[in-house]
């Protein structure tokens, strides 16, 4: 079977998107697993932190879902969803759209650019709740805002939220962010454990200074990703909730695949997050997918390339300039 695809990436956190609505693949959710082991699979010729189905939507301008490497369904991808969003505006050539994921219907638009030259793209991440239920995260409690989980360390302070999909928190030292414990307890909580059954995505937040955060996410369904958007919105929102940013203002949020803005917006107890980065395209290509062949063979027939890639890499070299101050 011939699939067209577009490699892209959010702050390199790099996705393969595929459209459905085109070409009628016939996918099955097991197809779409299938995929997605495969094709992101860093040893193959593409590789990728996951894919992104692009489908027709009753509700929205389009539907989207996104695949983790390993397989599983995540409800909701940030820097995906930029990527997602500029496919679609561009596709419908419009500058802004509705898109619906699995647990809402967001809002994507152009925005301008974060860096010179940079196709920039804002997404709605919502809905946010603290309800421990929501993760699920199996505690004796209805909320978990800065307190310590004794079962997975005795010196961090833990925020749990999902925005929607679920999200481990902590601010650290340079020293805890140098050190092994990110490993660990995030292979812990996404290994068999009581008390995140479905894994969870672990954080680790560094203030630099008023507005500006660094944020590592040992992603659940991937491992250590360059960056992840809806990470780097549930932390914004932390440093919030601590005092340490401000509600309603752009905060500049580093990653190891770049920087993008987050901004937290609290209306009636409810919060939402815009999410302001790049979506950049690498290139696009044609494969040719064999489903009969155990392992599912793989070609790549056509690829060409964007060329956007020169201009993000001044974004990048910017942003490491910026973090070798701190
Ligand atoms: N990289 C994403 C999040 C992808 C899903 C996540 N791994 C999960 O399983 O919840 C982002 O940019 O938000």
């Amino acid at each position: 079977m011939l699939i067209d695809l577009i490699k892209c990436h959010g702050s390199h956190n790099d996705f393969l998107l595929i459209d459905e609505t085109d070409r009628d693949y016939k996918f099955d959710d097991f197809k779409r697993r299938d995929l997605a082991l495969v094709l992101c699979d860093r040893e193959s010729s593409l590789g990728a932190d996951g894919i992104l189905f692009i489908r027709p939507s009753r509700v929205a301008d389009a539907q989207y879902r996104i695949f983790n490497s390993d397989g599983t369904e995540a409800s909701m991808c940030g820097n995906g969803l930029r990527c997602a969003g500029r496919y679609v505006c561009e596709k419908l050539d419009v500058d802004e759209a509705v898109i619906e994921t699995m647990k809402a219907n967001l809002k994507v638009k152009k925005h301008e650019e974060i860096f010179s030259d940079i196709p920039t793209y804002q997404v709605e991440i919502s809905p946010v709740t603290f309800d421990l239920k929501d993760l699920p995260l199996k505690l004796y409690q209805e909320t978990l805002i800065q307190e310590k989980i004794p079962q997975l360390s005795e010196e961090l302070t833990f925020t749990a939220l999902s925005v929607p999909n679920p999200h481990l928190t902590t601010v650290v030292t340079k020293e805890q962010l140098e050190s092994n414990l990110q490993t660990e307890l995030s292979e812990k909580v996404n290994g068999p454990n009581d008390l995140f059954p479905d894994g969870v995505n672990v954080s680790f937040i560094r203030i630099l200074e008023r507005g500006s955060i660094f944020v590592s996410t040992y992603e659940r369904g991937v491992g250590y990703t360059n960056a992840c958007g809806t990470a780097m919105s549930a932390s914004t929102l932390v440093t919030c909730l601590m005092g340490e940013n401000e509600l309603g203002q752009p905060v500049n949020v580093y990653n190891n695949g770049g920087m993008v803005q987050c901004a937290v917006h609290k209306e009636d107890e409810t919060y939402s997050i815009d999410l302001i980065g790049n979506a950049t395209f690498v290139y696009s290509a044609q494969i040719d997918v064999d489903f009969s062949k155990e392992g599912l063979l793989t070609e790549i027939l056509e690829q060409e390339d964007f060329d956007e890639e020169i201009e993000y890499s001044k974004l990048q070299e910017h942003a490491k300039k910026y973090l070798s101050q701190f």
